[in-house]
């Protein structure tokens, strides 16, 4: 019988506090749990630190997760809630994503000052992102648009926007409902034509392989349709590129025992892309959506994809 709190650690940004409440909410419902037997532990990674600078250029996406993965290897840390989408697609030796949430909404929202839809900014606008895939999908619907870097949390964009710094911005949908600005968005975009990141919406847990105490906690509040679609989302994202310098979109879908994935890479100032589309069982998740990478590699290789490097 545990008697000492689960250690549950976390980022501290409001967005990584809210998913550890939720992680924590589900958890003490599946298990008739309190709340004390569940100690959020909050942790600074460099990504946190460091908020001047372009992701891609500093080091991609290990940068939220080295210092939590570490504790969780040592053992100070039970368990970590991570966004799924932040998470690099090599995880260290002896860690997994052991469970998912069920999926927010995965599509990404605009946030229009100088008009309310992206097809309707005025020509030569200002869009701030800091990422790499929605700069190359906003050059590819309008290639006129002036794009330049906003990082840092969503409430430091947010102020940006409000400032004047651009005419318009981007974030996750998912991540401004769990913040609760759900009247912020001005459009929300259609993922055919904007598809987002690979496992956006979705909220993992990290933990250590083999330990059956903290698989038998997490797998209670597993939703297996998340699982799938992130691990067809993870497998092209990992044949394609692991880190965040190239842009990559994608998603999965799943109804029943059939999963649907669509896929698209650009390059950065989104001229050229590729898209791929393919489904099949959910058992073949991860390999569907690596095939799908083999795929659209073969396809891009002929013109734009091998001169990236
Ligand atoms: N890279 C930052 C990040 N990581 C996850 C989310 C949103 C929440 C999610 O996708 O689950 C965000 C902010 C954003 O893209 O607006």
């Amino acid at each position: 019988m545990q008697t000492k709190p689960f250690r549950i650690g976390t980022r501290g940004s409001p967005l990584a506090l809210a998913q550890a409440h939720e992680t924590r909410a589900r958890l003490m419902a599946a298990h008739g749990l309190p709340e004390d037997m569940f100690e959020i532990v909050v942790l600074s990674t460099k990504g946190d630190r460091i908020t001047d600078r372009s992701l891609a250029l500093i080091g991609g996406k290990g940068l939220f997760t080295e210092e939590i993965e570490a504790q969780l290897s040592s053992g100070e840390l039970d368990f970590a809630v991570h966004s799924s989408k932040d998470m690099p697609t090599k995880l260290p030796d002896g860690l997994y994503l052991s469970a998912f949430l069920p999926r927010e909404d995965m599509r990404d929202a605009f946030i229009g000052r100088s008009a309310a839809r992206l097809l309707d900014l005025p020509e030569g606008a200002t869009v701030g992102s800091a990422s790499l895939r929605r700069q190359a999908l906003i050059k590819r619907l309008r290639p006129d648009l002036n794009v330049i870097v906003f990082r840092g949390q969503v409430e430091t964009r947010l102020a940006k926007l409000a400032e004047g710094q651009a005419d318009a911005t981007l974030l996750a949908y998912a991540g401004l409902k769990r913040l609760g600005k759900l009247d912020v968005p001005t459009e929300i975009l259609d993922p055919v034509s904007f598809p987002p990141a690979p496992a956006q919406g979705a909220i993992g847990i990290e933990s250590r392989i083999g330990d059956a105490r903290i698989d038998a906690l997490l797998s209670a509040i597993d939703d297996r349709p998340t699982r799938a679609a992130v691990s067809c989302e993870r497998g092209f994202l990992g044949t394609l590129d692991g880190s965040c310098r190239t842009p990559i979109a994608g998603y999965a879908t799943v109804e029943g025992d059939d999963l649907q994935f669509r896929g698209m890479i650009l390059t950065p100032d989104g001229s050229q892309f590729h898209e791929i589309e393919t489904s099949g069982p959910v058992s073949d998740a991860e390999r569907l959506g690596s095939a799908a990478g083999q795929a659209i590699r073969d396809k891009a290789r002929a013109d734009f994809f091998e001169s990236w490097g």
